[in-house]
């Protein structure tokens, strides 16, 4: 599903924030990426969405090289990535339900096909309800539903996550994560960026480890104690 073969990123101007960067995600594998804070975690997951470019090495995505996906073949390979962010990233003066839509309107779907799965989509996250209210009145935690929702909605064969739990308390946090591995479940493709350490092991998937820009360890998630 992921292949990073010998990936190193330098920002212009900057310091190596990845070097020499091999591994492999397996399709409907679940695998979170660790590391100190400027370890390269973001970077990691902005050169699989294409919001980067790596400096050296091939990343492919379904056997596909990412270097071949030029300026204009971007919007196509973004529908087979769900983002979530920290920050969550919602249209504030939108409803819950026109953000969960936007990437149908972006990908030209038909209204009642958006219908049906922006609905879909806010039920799996448990929001449904809430269809009609804007951001603002949703608590942290159901933003980030919302925000998960949207990246879901185009049912992505990949989902990427970088510190979604960020700003969230620990049970909160708990429950993003859990929502994550039902996706896993039902065959997505889960990575996703996270310092916090006793939430990773605690969800018992696999852990890359990165540590200024290099993996330093690649825990199985048999082996995640
Ligand atoms: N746009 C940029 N321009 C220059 N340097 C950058 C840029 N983005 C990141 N960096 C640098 O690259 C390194 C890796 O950053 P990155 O954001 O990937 O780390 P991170 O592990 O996600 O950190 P954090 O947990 O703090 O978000 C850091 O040294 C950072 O300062």
């Amino acid at each position: 599903m992921i292949r990073f073969e010998q990936v190193s990123k330098r920002y212009e101007g900057g310091h190596e924030a990845l070097s020499q960067l091999s591994f492999h995600v397996a399709p409907g594998e679940m695998a979170f990426v660790t590391g100190h804070s400027g370890a390269g975690k973001s970077t990691l997951l902005k050169l699989l969405g294409l919001i980067e470019r790596p400096s050296h090495g091939l990343i492919a995505l379904d056997g596909q090289s990412l270097a071949k996906v030029g300026r204009a073949g971007i919007p196509k390979l973004r529908r087979r990535i769900g983002m979530v962010f920290q920050d969550h990233r919602l249209l504030m003066d939108r409803t819950v339900y026109a953000n969960v839509e936007l990437p149908l309107v972006i990908g030209g779907i038909a209204p009642a096909e958006r219908g049906r799965r922006a609905r879909a989509a806010l039920e799996k996250v448990g929001l449904l309800a809430y269809e009609r209210q804007l951001p603002a009145s949703l608590s942290a935690g159901e933003r980030q539903r919302v925000g998960i929702a949207r990246a879901i909605v185009a049912k992505p064969t990949l989902l990427i996550a970088d510190e979604p739990t960020g700003n969230l308390d620990p049970q909160l946090a708990v429950e993003i994560m859990e929502l994550f591995a039902e996706f896993q479940q039902v065959g997505t493709t889960v990575l996703i960026a996270s310092h916090d350490l006793p939430l990773i092991k605690r969800m018992k998937k696999r852990v890359v480890v990165l540590d200024h820009g290099r993996l330093v360890a690649d825990i199985a998630a048999q082996e995640v104690l």
